[in-house]
């Protein structure tokens, strides 16, 4: 078996008295979905925070690509970012609502230093491409696109990073259920294509039961075992 992308392990994480997250562990590989499933307010996201690095734990350990990211400072933990991307559930929260899409794709290669004037744009067109919508949609500002067509855009814009990760929290909840079925085959697709690893957060069971290789139950904060 090849080593984890990703080992949380004994993850806590507290909001004042509240224990959201309560010693959680669990693993992904390189490719492969890990579902965390439940109920609203058993820690999904809080998890999914820590896991990022957008909140840290109050105990556990965070071992992405063989990296304990826990105790590393945020400047070194600035390289690494880019290979853990976040999608979350608000297509629109997600995207700068005065920036066209194409600056909002181009943004992480520059912040990056890999734009250049002759392939960044060509690049920026590519992404745009691979998620399924026409280039000529980089001239448009967010609320010029549907909740499915900017939650694409959200995904370019992560794919942008070369991601190794994507942690997915709700990443079609807040979609009509019309239109949940493509952004889910699109993301198949990506993970087939390039080997990424998707920590899924999920309410729904039929969802998760289609799209998950793998599902860790949670329950008021903690892993419940079957
Ligand atoms: N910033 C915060 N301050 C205080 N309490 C919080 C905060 N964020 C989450 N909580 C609490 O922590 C618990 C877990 O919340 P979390 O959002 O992680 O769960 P969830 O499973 O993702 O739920 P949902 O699907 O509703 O977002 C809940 O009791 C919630 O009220």
């Amino acid at each position: 078996m090849s080593a984890p992308l990703l080992d949380a392990r004994n993850l806590v994480v507290r909001y004042g008295t509240v224990t959201a997250v309560d010693h959680v562990s669990f693993s992904l590989a390189p490719g492969e979905t890990l579902a965390l499933n439940g109920p609203s307010g058993c820690g999904k996201s809080s998890t999914a925070l820590t896991v990022l690095q957008l909140r840290r734990p109050d105990a556990g350990e965070v071992h992405f690509e063989g990296r304990e990211l826990t105790t590393l400072s945020e400047r070194e933990l600035r390289p690494l970012r880019p290979r853990m991307q976040p999608v979350f559930q608000d297509p629109y929260g997600s995207l700068s609502p005065r920036h066209r899409i194409r600056d909002a794709v181009a943004e992480p290669l520059k912040v990056q230093g890999r734009w250049t004037a002759t392939d960044g744009p060509a690049r920026v067109a590519e992404l745009l491409d691979r998620v399924g919508l026409d280039p000529s949609y980089g001239n448009r500002r967010p609320h010029e696109l549907s909740g499915g067509e900017c939650q694409r855009a959200g995904i370019a814009r992560a794919l942008a990073s070369d991601p190794r990760l994507l942690v997915l929290d709700e990443p079609v909840s807040a979609l009509d259920p019309s239109i949940r079925a493509g952004v889910l085959n699109l993301l198949a697709d990506l993970q087939d294509e390039l080997g990424l690893g998707y920590l899924f957060i999920c309410h729904d069971r039929a969802v998760v039961r289609h799209f998950a290789d793998r599902v860790v139950e949670m329950r008021d904060g903690r892993v419940s075992r079957p």
